[in-house]
């Protein structure tokens, strides 16, 4: 696996330093409310786990799983529901929590999808954010890093279902997926 990376862009250490910050200010922001984090499956995996840790007042979870990319680079504009959520969000302070944000695709039809569900607040968290892809506009409110206009893998995110237990995010070489 590691041949195939070009360029850790964000260790362990420093993921573990943003995730933290990232953990206090929701911490702050979410006292006395009804949190509910959706992680976003399957990529938000570890960013979720991680992130709900650094969280210190009271909070549940549930997950969507979705996916646009399959076993591509390319996102194909289609989002697929693969898992919806346990429960109903009416009345909550959800808390839609992504690994990154790339065409926004996936979260344009996410977020339209769970405002018609009525909860009392919708947020969006992601750790990565690639601004120069953007094809729909996306209300972030909470972010951990700006990445440049490249293939991403690890801590969750995968390349054709690859990678994803990298303990650091990177740049996937581009001769992994230009054959
Ligand atoms: O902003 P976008 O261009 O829509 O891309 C972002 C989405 O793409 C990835 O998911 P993917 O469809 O690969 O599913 P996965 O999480 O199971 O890998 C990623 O986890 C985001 O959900
Ligand atoms: O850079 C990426 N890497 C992996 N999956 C993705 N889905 C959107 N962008 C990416
Ligand atoms: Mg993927």
């Amino acid at each position: 696996m590691e041949k195939d990376i070009e360029e850790v862009l964000f260790t362990p250490a420093q993921l573990d330093e943003k995730i933290t910050e990232l953990g206090h200010q929701i911490t702050k922001d979410y006292q006395g409310k009804d949190l509910l984090m959706i992680g976003v499956l399957k990529g938000a995996n570890v960013f979720m786990s991680d992130l709900m840790r650094k969280i210190e007042t009271s909070v549940k979870i549930d997950f969507m799983a979705v996916s646009s990319y399959g076993l591509s680079t390319q996102s194909s504009g289609v989002v697929r529901i693969i898992k919806d959520l346990d429960y109903s969000i009416e009345g909550k302070d959800v808390l839609v929590v992504e690994d990154i944000i790339d065409t926004g695709l996936t979260l344009h039809y996410l977020y339209d999808n769970l405002l018609s569900r009525k909860p009392s607040s919708l947020k969006i968290c992601t750790l990565l954010d690639k601004p120069e892809r953007r094809r729909v506009d996306i209300p972030v409110d909470y972010k951990g890093f700006d990445i440049p206009d490249e293939f991403i893998v690890g801590y969750g995110i995968d390349y054709a279902e690859q990678y994803r237990n990298l303990p650091y995010v990177a740049i996937l070489k581009r001769e992994v997926y230009e054959k």
